[in-house]
């Protein structure tokens, strides 16, 4: 079962009818939700039209979800965001993070030291392109399979769209520590994934639904997972 919004003091409380489904509906959250200054939503809007643009170039996004990109894509993204508002400034991980989807999106609206980690180089190019031309200087590019960027104590780790949540966990645990937020979309097959998962660690997570897909879950949870020891080969 996927929990409904709850409360959060009712600034970011959406009800099902509230779904952001359109432009309109995205734009006007985000203005509510974090109030972005002016050079933010230059900022995100930069990061739209140079996202469009790269997506001719390289296959980042679907080309049917163009159309709804700030539903679809930047409002999805700035979602997890709200689902983690601690002021710490802790390191944020992204896994996966191809064009910057959360990451990106989320080191505009925040301050919180980003690391987007992504394998392939061309992804990286176009990363290092928005960073440099946005001026986020929060923000570090890890080009390398996850499996081998270096242990760092993440506060909050999110991966939209990464790898299979078993595998995804197995990946990332060695980065998490006992207040690590988690922030997991894994859209129609939340409840199921979670299902699937040893009993501690679901224990550990909760389901929220997107406020872009009534469908679909977020995996929240807080806490360490210890890595798997390893056999020596
Ligand atoms: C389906 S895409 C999702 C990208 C982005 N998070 C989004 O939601 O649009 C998955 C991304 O993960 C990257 N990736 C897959 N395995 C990886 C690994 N082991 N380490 C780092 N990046 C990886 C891929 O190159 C790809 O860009």
């Amino acid at each position: 079962m996927i929990i409904p919004h709850r409360a959060d003091g009712g600034k970011n409380d959406v009800s099902a009818a509230e779904l952001l489904k359109d432009e309109r509906a995205a734009r006007g959250w985000l203005t509510q939700a974090f109030a972005p200054s002016t050079e933010q939503w230059a900022q995100i809007e930069r990061f739209v039209t140079m996202l469009i643009a790269e997506n001719a170039k390289q296959n980042l996004i679907a080309a049917s979800t163009i159309p709804a990109i700030w539903a679809r894509h930047i409002a999805d993204s700035a979602q997890l965001l709200a689902l983690d508002t601690r002021e710490g400034e802790g390191l944020w991980i992204d896994l996966g993070s191809g064009p910057g989807l959360p990451g990106l999106v989320v080191a505009i609206l925040s301050e919180r030291p980003m690391l987007l980690v992504e394998s392939r180089r061309r992804r990286c190019d176009f990363l290092r392109a928005v960073v440099a031309e946005l001026a986020l200087d929060h923000v570090e590019v890890a080009e390398a399979p996850l499996e081998r960027v270096a242990t760092r104590p993440a506060a909050t780790i999110s991966a939209r769209a990464f790898a299979p949540l078993d595998r995804l966990i197995d990946l990332s645990a060695r980065f998490s520590t006992e207040s690590t937020r988690w922030l997991l979309p894994k859209g129609r097959n939340a409840v199921k994934e979670l299902a699937l998962l040893p009993e501690p660690w679901q224990r550990m997570f909760h389901v929220e639904q997107s406020r872009t897909d009534a469908e679909s879950g977020i995996l929240v949870g807080t806490g360490r997972i210890a890595p798997k020891k390893r056999g020596k080969a």
